[in-house]
């Protein structure tokens, strides 16, 4: 249970090196999601203190930091990994108390962070740029070779699901190229990023490489950093609508972004797949982190034969997971993030209910006892019998819950998976590998996994199509976006 009597912490901006208060005094209260109790006041930074901390960073690019071989950097971020696996338990502390989250979930969340590390560093090292040889017509010929540079100062604007993860997800291969960053993590979220400023200082990592502001979006911090005109690049995990605004903001003064945003996605289960593992993976995919995951399935296709044992195993999944506190070790599911997005969640659950859905499973909010009865709980939920255009099905909810359809052809199902604005991700399981192929191919999204879900190789491109994102992070992808690359053509 949560320890009621806990003193408020107090998260503060993290700028050239150093923690600071908000110039402006003001701050700002962090509820826990377990039971909506305040449980820290966050420095709100304001305009004046987004102007210092790019001006920190701006600084650090004079400095050492974009001069450094790739290969010290590299050892740089090593030593950083290293310092957050040390501290691993105090980033899993820190995740548990702004996200509610079972201590099982933010446990190999924040192991991910120090991953993000290693991987880059790895990355950068071994990563080639391009030759090539030019003929001229004095026979004496050019080679043209490319350099990358650090694209400058990056804003890192991020969201609350999987703050650690998806936060160094961009901030290590950023400073992997010699970039420095200010960071606005989500205004619910705000701990593990101020966290990450202990352990860059503890790693050596240069004032004012990684600086932190914290705040809202809309006439705050958010927007203060994104129209900021001396930052270079935008990188942005969050809804589809703020990276909208984000982008009008970036074309002022024509800065790049990359945008990883919102999804709805389609898992396809064919009648020959393993149905243990199809349930496996469509109960981690529905219902993990509490439906809060941007690769989450929220519309599960299935082809007739399988459609009734299908939904009853998957009934029995969701209902087999114990909805608790983070120290429960039996807890596989936590709360919303907020009580204002167990408002959204619950919405749609009601909109289910009126377009006439079945309801298989869920629906409405657990019983809870003593103080977590206030918190942000909700039920995992399954539906049947609505047709592919109801809200429900259209929308990202974003919460524990799906919809399951029979289908009865690859064609339909195609079609019917691609019948979205989002592309982020898709899943299809099937033991016939060119069929498996086949609809790798033609699905619309920026990730598709065959027979799995959330298998992540670092390396791999990571993002979405349509409405779900713009460009691609991980691996080289990760420093095409946080280097400019320049072709340097010598006449010979
Ligand atoms: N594609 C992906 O990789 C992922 C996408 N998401 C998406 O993120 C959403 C959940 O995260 P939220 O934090 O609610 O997203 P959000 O878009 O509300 O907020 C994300 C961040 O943007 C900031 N922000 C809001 N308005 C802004 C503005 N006008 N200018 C600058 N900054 C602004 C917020 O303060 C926060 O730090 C879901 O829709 C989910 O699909 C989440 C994780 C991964
Ligand atoms: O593995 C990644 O890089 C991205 C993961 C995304 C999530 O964990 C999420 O949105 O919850």
């Amino acid at each position: 249970m949560p320890d009621a009597n806990a003193p408020l912490a107090s998260i503060r901006n993290f700028i050239d090196g150093q923690f600071v208060d908000g110039s402006g005094g003001k701050a700002f209260e962090k509820r826990s999601p377990l039971d909506n109790r305040v449980t820290a006041s966050v420095a709100e930074a304001s305009r004046a203190d987004v102007d210092r901390a790019v001006a920190s960073a701006r600084s650090a690019l004079k400095g050492p930091w974009p001069r450094l071989s790739g290969a010290d950097r590299a050892d740089i971020l090593l030593k950083v990994a290293d310092e957050m696996t040390r501290r691993h338990a105090d980033f899993v502390e820190a995740e548990i108390a702004d996200t509610g989250m079972p201590r099982v979930v933010a446990d190999p969340m924040c192991g991910r962070g120090a991953a993000n590390f290693r991987v880059f560093a790895d990355v950068v090292k071994t990563v080639p740029t391009e030759f090539f040889e030019t003929f001229t017509p004095d026979g004496r010929g050019a080679m043209n070779y490319g350099l990358r540079r650090p694209v400058g100062v990056v804003a890192v604007v991020c969201p609350w699901n999987a703050p650690l993860l998806l936060m160094t997800w961009k901030v290590a291969p950023a400073l992997a190229c010699g970039a420095t960053v200010v960071v606005k993590p989500s205004e619910e979220t705000p701990r593990t990023a101020a966290l990450l400023g202990e352990v860059m200082n503890a790693a050596g990592v240069p004032k004012g490489v990684y600086n932190v502001v914290h705040g809202f979006g809309p006439n705050s911090t958010g927007e203060f950093l994104t129209t900021h005109q001396d930052v270079d690049a935008i990188t942005f995990t969050g809804e589809t609508r703020t990276g909208e605004a984000i982008m009008k903001a970036a074309a002022v003064g024509a800065r790049p972004v990359s945008l990883e945003m919102g999804g709805k996605n389609p898992a396809v289960v064919f009648a020959d797949a393993d149905l243990d593992s199809a349930i496996e993976g469509t109960m981690r995919s529905a219902f993990s982190n509490t439906g809060q995951v941007c690769l989450g399935t929220e519309r599960v296709y299935v082809e007739r034969p399988l459609f009734g044992a299908f939904v009853a195993a998957l009934k029995a999944a969701a209902e087999s997971l114990r909805i608790g506190p983070p120290d429960d070790p039996a807890s596989r599911l936590g709360p919303l993030i907020s009580l204002e997005h167990k408002r959204k969640v619950l919405s749609y659950y009601a909109k289910a209910a009126e377009a006439g859905a079945t309801l298989v499973t869920g629906g409405g909010v657990p019983d809870m006892p003593g103080a977590l009865a206030d918190g942000a709980w909700v039920q995992p939920t399954i539906w049947t019998g609505l047709p592919d255009d109801a809200a429900v099905c259209t929308e990202e909810i974003f919460g524990p819950c799906c919809h399951i359809f029979p289908f009865d052809s690859e064609e339909e199902a195609i079609e019917r998976a691609n019948a979205t604005n989002y592309g982020l991700s898709a899943a299809v399981w099937t033991r016939d590998l060119a069929r498996a192929h086949r609809m790798a191919a033609e699905i619309e999204a920026g990730v598709v996994w065959v027979n799995s879900w959330f298998l992540r190789d670092l390396r791999t491109a990571f993002g979405g199509a349509k409405h779900s994102g713009i460009g691609r992070e991980g691996g080289v992808h990760s420093l095409e976006f946080y280097t400019e690359l320049k072709n340097v053509c010598v006449k010979l």
